[in-house]
């Protein structure tokens, strides 16, 4: 319904976008999400035929933004960041209006004001003054507007901006009711809003689309992804090369002890895609002989994705991964037991009691 290929943007001399291509099946919610100054409005702007690109191409429904930019307005609605109302209008009046200015026929007028009022739950409001709304009842009739001609794509751009959560959680629910019958793109610097709303993401940073998948994909594709923290105490130099040599472990990282008592250190382990291996971890600790304190699951979140995708330094320094080589000898049956123990029998409790040949001598690391 919405493809765009190749587009970019020139201010002067300075790209605003570059090369974004990226495509919205029918039904489908995207958000289009990015930090400040990355190109949203850029390219929602194109998109709705505002402001011509530098070169690329972008179609709605089929029709290319630039050549056939009336038509393209007919199939698309847009709702910029503030609401183009007139304060003096009545909400019906107003909705009368701008349904005459996209050319709906006079006779289907009523009847697409009624749907977008009922549609936008506007009927108890339908004969008040625009100025006299509040916030979330103008951001209604915003989206109204935008639908008012029953457009087959609507590009929305931060529409739930000052809205209390009450209204939040409206206006949310009114743009997930949309979808299906409309096609949507919704542009938002709220990350909980993009998982909360939509089917897929785009991620645009620095005029370029850095990402494009669902939610769900873009957590599991995280390098520093779903893991585990534990807080131990005794000899980590051992117990980090066992876990190391986990299936299914990426990497194991020390954390900062600064708080801990004597003899206690923090590990996090970071997990390959669709790995769970909780049991097994502590099947190793434990068989390692060391004092389990805590253990706690880490769940990337939309954030850390956001983050990983559009800084320029990685949150999590590469350099603190522990590669340490062990202390005993790594060929030995003694210590491929631990972790065999732990990957072969994941269903069965750990033996409690450590065996003569583990490695920990109970030292300090
Ligand atoms: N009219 C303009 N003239 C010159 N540069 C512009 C113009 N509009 C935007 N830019 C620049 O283009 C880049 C992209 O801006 P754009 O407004 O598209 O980003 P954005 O992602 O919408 O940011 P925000 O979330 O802050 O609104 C920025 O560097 C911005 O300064």
């Amino acid at each position: 319904m919405i493809e765009v290929e190749h587009l970019s943007k020139r201010y002067g001399s300075a790209p605003a976008i570059k090369d974004v291509t990226f495509s919205v099946e029918k039904g489908e919610i995207l958000g289009f999400l990015g930090p400040n100054g990355a190109g949203k409005t850029t390219t929602m702007r194109i998109l709705t035929g505002y402001l011509p690109a530098t070169s690329g191409t972008a179609r709605i429904a089929g029709f290319d933004v630039h050549e056939d930019s009336m038509a393209v307005r007919k199939h698309i609605g847009y709702l910029p960041e503030t609401p183009p109302l007139y304060p003096d209008m009545t909400v019906e009046g107003f909705l009368h209006f701008v349904a005459r200015i996209k050319g709906v026929a006079a006779g289907d007028r009523a009847n697409r004001v009624q749907s977008a009022i009922q549609r936008c739950n506007l009927q108890e409001r339908r004969q008040t003054l625009i100025r006299k709304l509040s916030k979330g009842f103008r951001q209604r009739v915003g989206i109204a507007q935008a639908i008012v001609h029953d457009p087959p794509a609507i590009i929305l751009d931060e529409p739930t901006v000052g809205l209390d959560p009450r209204q939040i959680i409206e206006v949310r629910n009114l743009i997930k009711s949309l979808a299906g019958e409309h096609t949507i793109i919704l542009s938002t610097h709220i990350l909980p809003e993009v998982s909360m709303t939509c089917n897929r993401v785009a991620i645009i940073n620095r005029g370029e689309v850095v990402a494009t998948n669902t939610p769900e994909e873009l957590l599991q594709q995280l390098t520093e992804g779903t893991g585990y923290e534990l807080e131990v105490e005794g000899n980590i130099v051992n117990l980090t090369t066992y876990l190391q040599r986990l299936a299914g472990v990426r990497g194991v990282e020390q954390l900062s002890n600064q708080y801990l008592p004597e003899h206690r250190h923090k590990l996090r382990i970071s997990l390959e895609p669709g790995q769970d291996l909780g049991r097994n971890i502590a099947a190793i600790v434990v068989k390692s002989g060391l004092g389990l304190y805590e253990m706690r699951r880490v769940q990337a979140s939309l954030e850390d994705v956001f983050l990983e995708l559009t800084t320029e330094e990685k949150p999590i320094d590469a350099e603190k991964t522990i590669h340490t080589e062990p202390a005993v000898d790594s060929a030995s049956p003694a210590s491929d037991s631990v972790v065999e123990a732990a990957q072969t029998t994941p269903t069965t409790s750990p033996t409690l009691v450590p065996e003569s040949t583990h490695p920990s001598g109970g030292e300090d690391a």
